[in-house]
């Protein structure tokens, strides 16, 4: 069968000189070759492709294989088709260098567009390799499928005329009528327009013109008034054509292309549906066009051939109308399943609407919804372009500030970075230097270390003599025997308002200095050097620390006597015996002595019999009274006795413990007198004298021993006027002071070397003068208030001591190990040089005394020696034997002055005269006196004297 463009081609040739061509360029009559012919097509469909595609350009007279170049990747019929119906096919893959692969995909899609749309089409291979006349019959078909003015095959306007926005408006139009609710109007126009092309077509030109005109317009008529498509025509109608004998005289060439197109049509409507019955129509189309073929014979052909003909084709027409019954048949089933599907359609249709209402409204919402968002959106948006404004500007100042700072840190790193390196420099000039010192550092040090190890030296050899040194001065303090100074300050007492001190400074080595509080400067200043300062802090165990050596000397036969000394209220009582109701820590020197005395001599037991202890309280009471705890004779004996003694034997008692030393005291301490003044509360009205006397023997040499240990805690020194006391406590003070200043006197003496000590100034000195004057260990404590009101009393105290500290007593002797024999030689041999002397004196006074004697006569007033009076006839003797080493103790006025010196509870003793008798009496000679015949001759004679006196005045001897 020949194709559509074949036909048209053989058309086009057959009548091209017959028939003037009223359509366009390709139906022009040609050169008579199919040739020119189909190049005027191939011309036609670039002209019409480059009107829709104007990007494009084709060549115009572009080949077969130049179009098939262009067309074969299948791009541009993909987009011609979009372009005609846009979005057809989706997807369409372009660009240069397209893969064969994607192309041939591309000429699939269009292939299947083609089909959907039941438009003719070509066959992949045909685009590639095939002849190109199927595919531009195609082009023409989709040509004339979407511009219908143009016609299928050739068309009255050129379509190169024609814009492409014509095509796209008739292209709108026919999709407006392809609207689902306009099929019907589609294919109504669809038909007709096919109809139309039908009689339009060349092919028909001029022979239904010829028929329209023979035929009376009868078939014109039928086919004219026709509306919609063949389908729509009524069966009746239908019948009526084919009874009317109008098709009988219609041309064949317009019955054919009426045939086709109701074929076409079935096809368009049955595709898909039914496509067996596509053969069936083609089979038909095949059987019109022979029938056809015979109807042209018969034209042309003989009457005789015409009659079996019309035989012939009776008999066809016949089976033709048994066909179109069957047809017709078909057809009513066809229409009722047309209506069956219209109703389904119009079903599908109405869920369909419905679902687009719902989606509509859908939409409506989501779309609300997203302009709401959408606004939202904007807000935020406009809310952070303005924040974005904003730290863009606070980014700009920000940047800017950072640009100043990093120029600031640029020029301060680069001062930093010349810094840096003038250090480097400086550096590296040091780290010389540091090399250089360190050279000469580690020279000096090598000879530092030479040095260091020699001083090393010294200082070990300097420790070793300054101990040397110490040790060396000790023993020459001993040596000389100074009475030993310790200077101790008492503390501000509680509830003292006024806590200015005079002390200003208190060294370790026993210095001390004092200020004036009323002058300034260096003037205000004064300093004092004694054997050890001890501060307000000192404890009493510190204190006795210090005297514990000199204590355990009374053990070894040394007489040693501690006293203190000071003003009222300065701390005496404190640190002789301590506070009232001392506990154990607080006891003060007599206690720890006597503790000590007993725990060393138990611990001697074995090598050092102590054979006598004696232990005797003695309190001076104005300096006058002496009250003996046994209440026996009152008196101050001889230094010189042996056993050291300065009070009577009678008063000793013999003490076993401490416990029965401490009864002593005890007693002793609440017979001492007692008063309060303006500046102690407590303050002792007498002298307290503690005396230990030992005597002891060695069990290995046999050798005897006999010492004494004075704890003296002298009565204070007061300025009555301070003191504010009147009356009694007015004499009283007085009388202190009074012993006092003789003992400053002494003291004095002795410092001064004095030839006449004036011991017998007082009790105290006389009580002390063994411990003074003799060769015994002194020491004193100077007790200070360091009050600034006591500035005056404290300066007079520390000078005081200052003159006790210079006084040299001698070395301090033993009276262990033969010692007091050699000691009693020394003193033998003296007292021989003093008793020679002694015995010319006495000559000389008995000479005197007859000189007396005689005198009286001569003046006439003779006076016998019983007219000297007692105190005349003790006093000389007194001073006499004072002279020459002896002492006898006298109670002076100052004892007569106390009307009761005994304490509450103590009676004076009976044997009055006795008393009196015995202590005015010589003491017997002793036992050394008697073994030396110059001594006791020349002490004899001196004792006779003296008893001669003595009897001459009272005619009583204590020694007789
Ligand atoms: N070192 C000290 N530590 C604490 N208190 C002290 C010290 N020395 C003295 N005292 C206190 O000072 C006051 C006076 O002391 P104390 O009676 O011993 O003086 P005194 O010199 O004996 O006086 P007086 O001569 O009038 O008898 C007392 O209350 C005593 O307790």
């Amino acid at each position: 069968m020949d194709s559509i463009l074949d036909r048209v081609a053989k058309d086009c040739g057959r009548r091209n000189s017959s028939i003037p061509s009223t359509s366009g360029d390709i139906f022009e009559p040609s050169s008579s070759s199919n040739g020119e012919a189909e190049a005027k097509l191939r011309a036609t469909l670039v002209v019409w492709i480059n009107g829709l595609l104007p990007s494009l350009s084709l060549p115009v007279n572009a080949s077969d294989e130049e179009l098939r170049a262009y067309l074969v990747d299948g791009t541009i019929l993909c987009q011609l088709l979009n372009k005609l119906k846009p979005g057809f096919i989706p997807e369409v893959f372009g660009g240069s260098g397209l893969s064969s692969s994607l192309g041939s995909e591309n000429v699939k899609r269009f292939l299947s567009a083609m089909d959907k749309m039941g438009l003719p089409r070509f066959q992949a291979s045909d685009l590639e390799k095939g002849s190109m006349k199927i595919v531009l019959e195609c082009l023409l078909t989709l040509r004339a499928e979407f511009m219908p003015d143009v016609g299928g095959y050739g068309s009255t306007t050129p379509l190169s005329r024609k814009s492409g926005a014509d095509v796209a408006h008739r292209q709108e139009l026919s999709s407006t009528h392809s609207s689902p609710s306009s099929t019907e109007g589609r294919r109504k126009i669809g038909s007709d327009s096919k109809f139309q092309r039908a009689l339009r077509s060349p092919v028909m030109a001029e022979p239904s013109a010829a028929l329209l005109h023979h035929v009376g317009h009868k078939f014109h008529e039928v086919f004219q008034l026709k509306q919609g498509g063949y389908a729509d025509l009524p069966p009746s109608k239908i019948s009526e054509m084919m009874k009317s004998n109008s098709l009988d005289i219609a041309p064949t060439q317009s019955l054919l292309s009426v045939v086709n197109e109701i074929l076409d049509e079935s096809i368009e409507r049955k595709n898909g549906e039914i496509p067996h019955q596509n053969n069936l129509f083609k089979t038909r189309e095949e059987k019109y066009q022979s029938r056809i073929r015979v109807l042209e014979a018969l034209a042309t052909g003989t009457s005789e051939e015409t009659q079996s003909v019309k035989i012939k084709m009776d008999a066809e027409k016949r089976n033709e109308d048994q066909d179109v019954v069957r047809l017709m048949k078909e057809k009513d089933d066809h229409s009722q399943e047309i209506a069956a599907l219209k109703q389904e359609l119009e079903t599908a249709k109405k869920a369909h609407e419905e679902r687009c209402l719902e989606m509509e409204e859908e939409a409506r919402t989501t779309q609300q919804k997203l302009e709401e968002r959408l606004k939202d959106v904007e807000i935020l948006l406009k809310e952070s372009q303005s924040r974005a404004k904003e730290i863009e500007t606070f980014s700009e100042s920000k940047s800017l500030k950072w640009s100043k700072k990093e120029n600031v840190y640029q020029i301060f790193t680069e001062f930093q970075l010349g810094a840096l390196r003038e250090l480097k420099f400086a550096s590296q000039s040091i780290k010389q230097e540091v090399v250089k010192t360190q050279r000469s550092y580690a020279e000096e040090f090598n000879q530092l270390g030479v040095k260091f190890r020699a001083l090393d030296h010294a200082a070990a050899n300097y420790s070793v003599v300054l101990a040397e040194n110490r040790k060396l001065h000790n023993e020459l303090q001993e040596l000389k025997g100074n009475i030993r100074v310790y200077c101790r300050i008492r503390p501000f007492l509680r509830g003292q308002k006024e806590k200015q001190t005079v002390i200003e400074y208190i060294g370790e080595n026993g210095e001390l200095v004092v200020v004036n509080p009323s002058k300034q400067g260096k003037e205000g200043r004064r300093s004092f050097k004694f054997n050890m300062v001890y501060s307000p802090a000192s404890v009493q165990a510190q204190v006795y620390s210090d005297i514990q050596p000199l204590v355990q000397s009374v053990l070894d036969g040394y007489n040693v006597c501690i006293f203190a000394y000071g003003q009222t209220g300065s701390g005496k009582t404190y640190t002789m015996t301590g506070p009232d109701g001392a506990s154990e820590e607080d006891w003060g020197v007599n206690y720890r002595a006597l503790n000590d005395l007993f725990r060393i001599s138990q611990m001697r037991e074995s090598t050092f019999k102590i054979t006598k202890d004696r232990y005797y309280v003695c309190n001076i009471y104005h300096a006058s009274s002496t009250v003996f705890l046994d209440l026996h004779t009152l008196g101050i004996l001889s230094t010189s006795q042996a056993n050291g003694l300065a009070v009577p034997e009678a008063s000793m008692f013999p003490v076993n413990g401490t416990a029965d030393v401490l009864d002593l005291m005890n007693t002793g301490l609440r017979n001492r007198a007692k008063g309060s003044t303006a500046m102690n509360e407590r303050s002792s009205r007498s002298h307290s004298i503690v005396t230990i006397h030992v005597q002891g023997k060695d069990i290995k040499s046999g050798s005897t021993m006999h010492s004494s240990l004075h704890l003296v805690d002298l009565a204070g020194s007061e300025r009555v006027d301070r003191s504010e006391v009147t009356g009694d406590r007015l004499k009283e003070a007085q009388h202190i002071n009074k012993s006092l200043s003789a003992l400053g006197d002494v003291i004095s003496a002795l410092a001064q070397k004095n030839a006449h000590i004036p011991y017998r100034n007082s009790k105290l000195t006389q009580v002390l003068q063994a411990s003074l004057g003799g060769q015994a260990k002194t020491l004193m404590f100077v007790q200070l208030n360091p009050e600034i009101g006591s500035y005056s009393e404290t300066m007079s105290t520390l000078k005081f001591a200052e003159r006790a500290s210079g006084v040299e007593l001698g070395a301090a002797r033993s009276s262990k190990d033969g010692r007091d024999i050699r000691e009693l030689m020394e003193q033998v041999a003296s007292l021989k040089d003093t008793i020679a002397k002694k015995d010319e004196e006495i000559e000389q006074l008995q000479l005197l005394k007859v000189q007396k004697n005689v005198s009286p006569v001569a003046n006439g007033e003779k006076r016998s020696p019983s007219s000297f009076s007692d105190a005349d006839n003790e006093e000389r003797l007194s001073d006499m034997l004072s002279d020459s080493g002896l002492s006898v103790g006298t109670e002076t006025d100052e004892c007569a002055e106390s009307a009761n010196p005994f304490p509450e509870g103590y009676k004076r003793p009976e044997n009055t005269n006795k008393h009196k008798t015995a202590h005015k009496t010589p003491r017997p000679p002793q036992k050394s006196e008697r073994d030396s015949p110059k001594a006791s001759n020349g002490l004899r004679k001196s004792i006779s004297a003296a008893n001669m006196l003595a009897k001459s005045t009272k005619g009583g001897s204590r020694w007789q």
